[in-house]
């Protein structure tokens, strides 16, 4: 197929799928950089202000030798700290270096044909792999470079399915590079208070991988990257680059660099070697040495290429940080795992920093921070309707436990940890969709749709012409803006050409690839949320109008419930939530987002105060001003952070969880005292709510383009809400019936014979078998 430089389909189809790679690209002529190559910029290294690496290279010819204590002390200090380094005297022939760059140059400039039977699908061994970029269809931005990974399993199979144009000087440079990286090893481990024999090191090295790695010259090299920012996996990586430069590496804290930059280049020194330490290294060593974060960016100057040989673990191999470390540490930072299951984990996912490392890591509490917010606040929001409903109870119930509530905070605990572990949006990250963007924000269409939001001429004519041509008025209210619009429809022709070759819906920014109905985003969400405002309005009114004109009120007017008014609020603050909740899903922007969160909080915060008013039983005005004021203050404080200073999620989190956890555990504490006999409703609402956030963790793509897990999930809350209103207002009445004599006989009869049935009598059933028991087993009974 002929390439067309204006379609990113054909491009991609050029590169990735015939296996021209950016090679091919180039050659065609190309003078910018297509779109699906474009790096978002926030993700750009600004090279500007990165600094050179000032380490001498390390001479390793004097390891074994008088010198070798400082030598062993400068390898150490660098896997300490950068976790890169440069070695001179490694033993590898420079004559063997130069082949290698010339030998890297012939196999990329030779024919497609030569090349391309070795891409991923038909190559003839799977020990060999050509092609571009790693994971095309996860890629931010597809990588500038070409490349041809080998693995190396022993001589004769390299030889037989190696290409023949570079397996044999590939070989000769795995021979002696190895060597130079056992002893670098021994190095590091002996320097752990490990003393390690040959095997451990042939297990530790006996997976190697080469690759020649080819980065054309770019014609715009500040907005591609050659090899998006990663840490290696393995032990120890070994690099010849040419004298080209472009490998960065990333700064972290304890590295004794000023803050100023983000990061170092290592630049090229002729005849030297480029170390760094890999993941497995990092694990084994507890954290000490440092598997350091790096990149490589393009360059116009011209093409680059380098050979690196990453040495790994065998497959096989279980990775544990070595006891020795930890016992100095006193704490292990990393679990135990197989190396393959890392391996495996890290090649699903496209190359994100050293995100990598956390299959490995020893998860803290801290991620509790991770959980979504809705689904928090959410959870507390049942919680409390359960433990409202129990509230009203309490009025004259005796006490008795009720674990159901214990289990829902460690139902709460546990889901926390799951739905932390929640990763989102594949969709914004395939190149094909970006490039559709892209496009369609400098032409205002997609697919021949052109859009009146995007202000400019297509075709000759302008899209924001008279008003006959731009949206009707009824549909405005929505303000889709340009990006929206294109975003939506590249979404929509990417999902359908997904949907042709049998592949399942994926997340855009966050969201599921919903249809639009009159320009509602989410409408089934938004449907469910009006649902559960219409419930807890029902809810809220009967509640009123029973407090207010079905029961009797004291002679100033006031109801004889003192905690009414503090109920009607939180029904307020709720319906409150709810639409805003049913506004955000119909459009999500700043300020719909603001108006959700900030009305989350809110209910969230005064649920707390009414928890420890009720709970505690303040009545008196005075004392509940005093409690409530602080609270309210701190409430108000953060809702004005994240409106006007910064919207910060993480810290809106933690004040969420603390606020959400504070309140669940007065509730249990109090309900772990409490008692009343329609405790199977409030089971049922836990309970339930429980298995509905399952659909916040099982998340799955809109049923029929509209019903997807966070839609059931708001769709369950509906009957949840019933029944707890149902609950209270029930409880409400039999309460103020017994207390009452004023009422009507028939009604307090009426009420009288419901709860002493629902309550007390299986409470007296159950007393009068015991006796029955302990008497027939006295032998009363038959006497
Ligand atoms: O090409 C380079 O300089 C580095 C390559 C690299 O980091 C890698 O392939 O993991
Ligand atoms: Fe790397």
């Amino acid at each position: 197929m002929a390439l067309n430089l204006n379609d990113a389909k054909s491009i991609y189809d050029f590169v990735v799928t015939e296996g021209n790679g950016i090679k091919g690209l180039v050659d065609s002529g190309l003078s910018t950089v297509p779109a699906v190559y474009v790096q978002p910029p926030n993700e750009r290294i600004d090279k500007e202000k990165a600094i050179k690496l000032e380490l001498p290279p390390i001479d390793l010819s004097k390891l074994g030798g008088p010198g070798h204590a400082e030598v062993a002390e400068q390898i150490v200090r660098a896997a300490e700290t950068v976790g890169f380094f440069q070695v001179v005297n490694h033993g590898v022939p420079l004559q063997l270096l130069e082949s290698l760059k010339e030998t890297a140059h012939n196999f990329f400039s030779l024919p497609l044909e030569r090349k391309a039977v070795y891409l991923a699908p038909v190559s003839p061994s799977p020990l060999v792999k050509y092609g571009t970029s790693y994971l095309p269809e996860k890629e931010k931005a597809l990588g500038w470079k070409d490349y041809i990974l080998m693995q190396y399993t022993g001589d004769d199979e390299a030889l037989r399915y190696w290409p023949e144009e570079i397996k044999e000087v590939l070989l000769e440079y795995v021979r002696y590079s190895i060597v130079m990286v056992k002893k670098l090893l021994r190095v590091l481990l002996e320097n752990l208070g490990v003393k390690p024999d040959d095997s451990m090191i042939d297990v530790l090295t006996g997976r190697k991988t080469l690759a020649m790695i080819y980065y054309p010259t770019c014609p715009n090299p500040d907005v591609t990257i050659g090899i998006e920012r990663h840490s290696d996996i393995g032990m120890l990586t070994v690099l010849l680059q040419d004298e080209i430069g472009g490998l960065y590496v990333k700064i972290e804290e304890n590295m004794n660099y000023e803050k100023k930059t983000e990061w170092i280049e290592i630049p090229p020194i002729p005849n030297a070697l480029v170390i760094n330490v890999a993941d497995m290294l990092q694990v084994l060593s507890n954290g000490k040495y440092r598997s350091a974060e790096h990149a490589v960016c393009n360059t116009n100057i011209n093409s680059r290429v380098s050979v690196p040989i990453f040495t790994m673990p065998l497959e096989t191999s279980t990775i544990v940080p070595l006891s020795q470390v930890v016992e100095k540490d006193g704490i292990a930072h990393y679990k135990e795992f197989l190396f393959v299951d890392y391996m495996n984990n890290v090649y699903k996912n496209a190359l994100n920093g050293k995100k990598s490392l956390n299959f490995a890591k020893i998860v803290q509490r801290s991620q509790l921070q991770a959980i979504d917010q809705r689904f928090s606040i959410s959870f507390f929001y049942y919680t409390n309707l359960t433990l409202q409903s129990s509230h009203a109870t309490q009025l004259d119930f005796p006490t008795k436990k009720m674990m159901i509530d214990r289990y829902s905070i460690a139902l709460f605990l546990v889901f926390s940890f799951l739905v932390g572990a929640l990763d989102a949006s594949a969709g914004d990250a395939d190149p094909l969709y970006r490039a559709c963007v892209a496009e369609c924000e400098k032409t205002g269409c997609v697919g021949g749709r052109c859009f009146p939001q995007c202000k400019f001429p297509s075709d000759g004519v302008a899209n924001d012409g008279p008003w006959y041509m731009q949206e009707p008025l009824y549909l405005k209210w929505k303000q889709w803006d340009c990006q929206s619009d294109c975003r939506y429809n590249c979404m929509v022709d990417r999902e359908k050409e997904r949907e042709a070759v049998g592949n399942g819906p994926v997340k855009y920014h966050g969201k599921w690839p919903f249809e639009r109905v009159f320009g509602i985003q989410e409408p089934a969400s938004v449907v469910f949320s009006a649902l559960n405002l219409a419930m807890h309005f029902h809810g809220w009114l009967s509640f009123f109008i029973l407090i207010s004109y079905n029961l009797p009120l004291r002679q100033s007017k006031k109801a004889y419930y003192e905690f009414a008014t503090l109920w009607h609020v939180y029904g307020l603050l709720s319906m409150n939530s709810w639409l805003w909740s049913a506004v955000f899903h119909s459009r999500d922007v700043d300020l719909t987002e603001k108006l959700d969160y900030s009305s989350a909080v809110a209910l969230l915060g005064y649920s707390l105060i009414l928890a420890i008013l009720r709970c505690f039983n303040v009545r008196v005005e005075a004392a509940r001003v005093m409690v409530a004021a602080p609270f309210l203050a701190f409430v108000t404080t953060h809702i004005l952070y994240l409106n006007f200073y910064a919207f910060d999620y993480g810290w809106n989190m933690k004040v969420c969880v603390v606020m959400g956890v504070a309140q669940l555990l007065i509730w249990a504490i109090w309900a772990g005292v409490t008692r009343h006999p329609y405790r199977w409703k409030c089971w049922v609402v836990v309970i339930g709510g429980g298995l509905a956030m399952l659909l916040e963790i099982y998340d799955f793509p809109p049923y029929q383009g509209f019903f997807d897990a966070h839609a059931i999930w708001h769709a369950t809350t509906i009957p949840l809400t019933y029944l707890c209103r149902h609950h209270i207002a029930y409880k409400l009445r039999i309460f103020i019936l017994l207390s009452f004599p004023s009422i009507r006989e028939k009604e307090r009869v009426c009420a009288l014979t419901i709860f002493v049935s629902f309550s007390r009598l299986p409470l007296f059933s159950f007393r009068f078998f015991c006796s029955f028991l302990k008497k027939s087993q006295d032998g009363e009974v038959y006497s």
